[in-house]
């Protein structure tokens, strides 16, 4: 087997960058930690003579966004809003400039576009030297700026594109006529990693149909699919009457309805650009596609709600405070969301033993899983010295906070008080439910270990938000502990009011059969050897992620 083969299939995380050739017939390949988009340079890589240099490399690499976009004086979107969010959240950003507008909180008052050649020679400037991860677009006002981009990525290919094909602004201003719709969907878009459409731009390159309800954003996810970019998000923020912001993320196999909470402001504007290119940033760190959309939704919503009160210029649509996650109230706020059931699907819970004899730290550990696709985080740390587990816990809130996944502390519920985690997990011999939401209050996240319908019915008499039921299968991670089977899972789904997830010798071999189960408020499984007792947590958690996602959606509901 070519060595190249053996890479791909051992790391399963090589991107490789045709950038960095060092002369006929070499080419370096990165370990950056995510799937790579460019297959084509894999086939590169097998038809060229290759010497493969796997380099965590002596010199340190840069996660670096490169936002091709327009300036917007009022710096709330644009060139300005890809700059503040990229530092945010710890990116480098480069910019190329399309058009410089003049705008403010009122509108837009004028539009100087770049000429094509001095856009082409930015583009230049930047890709031939600076090592960008991650191409993120903006206003692209012309057919012929489209045509420069294309041909610059082509040559100087990047690992991953995102495409934000902005054309109205928030105040209803046309950035990009219809003009650049044709070149959107033939060129960009085949090359796209993640195009994020609104309502409006989603209606636009799909010919202008009606997009009204979440079912019509399904569709129109899929359609412009078709077109080529690998995942769509089209957003809902636009679509009326609904309390929650409804997103619908499609990856070509599954869609994802991703939900957060509507923030009453009139300081919304550069959301987009600011979504955008908070994705950009969690890919470039080396996020997969879905928990760096995630990410991005989450960080818009805290900065949102952040700035919720504060007044920048006399128009409707003020600017909001990206830096807001630099100021350490923000960092260690309570969390915004509501506990949300579906965050039940893929429930890492550590294990210091684990940890230890991998090398890793928690932190690590957990970051990995949620790179992967992990959706709550529970830290099970039965050998941990408490002050170490603090500190620890403070970190791990710190990673899961700014991924918008929430993180719970198993049995210690002072723990929990100390570093202001979203919850607890209890079982039946520790602290009761009851005692645990009256420490820590309404807001917070209980679950309950429950075997059997009592136990079930007491939990959501004391009060809890969900229920972990196992062992299904027998595990080596908790000693002494019973097996329920699917017969003694699907008997406390069936008693429970409240959501419950599945726990005990779960993994890749039999998740499916947990998640066939096909009962309504079984939302998922709960892990710690399929994914903290193996090499690889990130994929792992993918391929477990994938696969649950995949049945539950399949299996039909019973209940
Ligand atoms: C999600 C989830 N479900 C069940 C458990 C088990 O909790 P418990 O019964 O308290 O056992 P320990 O984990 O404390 O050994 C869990 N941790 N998480
Ligand atoms: C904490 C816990 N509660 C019931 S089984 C179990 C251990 C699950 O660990 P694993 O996923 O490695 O089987
Ligand atoms: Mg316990």
């Amino acid at each position: 087997m070519e060595m190249s083969a053996v890479l791909y299939q051992e790391l399963n995380f090589v991107c490789i960058n045709p950038r960095q050739q060092q002369g006929p017939g070499q080419m370096q390949a990165l370990v950056l930690g995510f799937q790579p988009s460019r297959v084509l340079n894999l086939k590169a890589m097998h038809d060229t003579n290759v010497s493969a240099v796997i380099s965590e490399s002596s010199k340190q690499r840069v996660p670096h966004v490169l936002s091709v976009a327009g300036s917007d004086s009022g710096a709330g979107a644009g060139i300005q809003a890809d700059l503040k969010t990229c530092a945010a959240r710890g990116v480098y950003c480069s910019t190329v400039v399309t058009a410089v507008t003049a705008q403010n909180t009122v509108g837009v008052q004028g539009v100087n576009i770049v000429p094509e050649r001095f856009v082409s020679e930015q583009l230049k400037s930047v890709l031939s030297d600076m090592h960008v991860t991650v191409v993120k677009t903006g206003m692209l006002p012309t057919v012929g700026i489209v045509e420069v981009l294309y041909d610059s990525l082509k040559q100087f290919p990047v690992q991953a594109l995102v495409v934000d094909p902005v054309m109205v602004s928030t105040s209803g201003d046309v950035l990009a006529g219809p003009s650049i719709l044709d070149i959107f969907r033939e060129q960009l878009l085949p090359m796209a990693d993640i195009v994020t459409p609104n309502l409006k731009e989603a209606s636009a390159l799909l010919g202008g149909i009606k997009l009204q309800t979440v079912s019509d954003m399904r569709s129109a996810a899929k359609s412009i699919h078709e077109m080529g970019p690998r995942n769509v998000l089209v957003k809902g923020g636009d679509l009326p009457a609904a309390s929650d912001a409804v997103d619908i993320f499609f990856d070509g196999l599954e869609f994802f309805e991703l939900r957060s909470l509507r923030i009453q402001t009139q300081n919304s504007h550069g959301t987009g650009c600011t979504l955008a290119s908070c994705i950009a940033a969690e890919l470039a760190k080396g996020s997969q596609m879905l928990p760096a959309v995630r990410a991005a939704k989450h960080y818009v919503e805290t900065a949102l709600d952040y700035s919720k009160d504060i007044h920048i210029g006399n128009g409707l649509q003020g600017p909001f405070d990206h830096l807001c996650k630099l100021k350490t109230n923000v960092q260690n706020s309570s969390r915004l969301q509501r506990f949300d059931p579906d965050d039940l699907l893929l429930y890492a819970v550590t294990d210091s033993k684990m940890n230890s004899k991998w090398g890793r730290s928690i932190t690590d550990a957990v970051k990995a899983a949620i790179e992967g696709g992990a959706t709550i985080v529970q830290l099970r740390e039965k050998d941990t010295e408490t002050s170490n587990f603090l500190e620890e816990a403070r970190k791990c809130l710190e990673v899961c906070r700014s991924h918008g996944v929430p993180m719970l502390i198993n049995d210690r519920v002072d723990i929990a008080l100390a570093c202001d985690a979203d919850g607890v997990h209890v079982g039946q011999s520790d602290m009761p439910a009851h005692v645990a939401r009256s420490l820590l209050g309404p807001k917070k996240i209980i679950g309950v270990s429950c075997k059997t319908r009592e136990h079930a019915h007491q939990a959501w008499v004391d009060g809890a938000d969900y229920i972990g039921s196992g062992g299904v299968y027998s595990t080596n991670t908790k000693a002494n502990n019973s097996t329920i089977g699917l017969d003694g899972l699907k008997t406390v789904c069936l008693a429970s009011k409240l959501p419950v997830v599945a726990i005990g010798g779960i993994g890749l071999s039999n998740a499916g059969s947990v998640a066939e189960i096909g009962l309504e408020n079984l939302k998922g499984v709960a892990v710690v050897s399929a994914l903290f007792d193996r090499e690889c947590i990130r994929s792992e958690a993918r391929k477990l992620h994938t696969l649950v996602s995949q049945t539950m959606k399949t299996s039909a509901v019973t209940c």
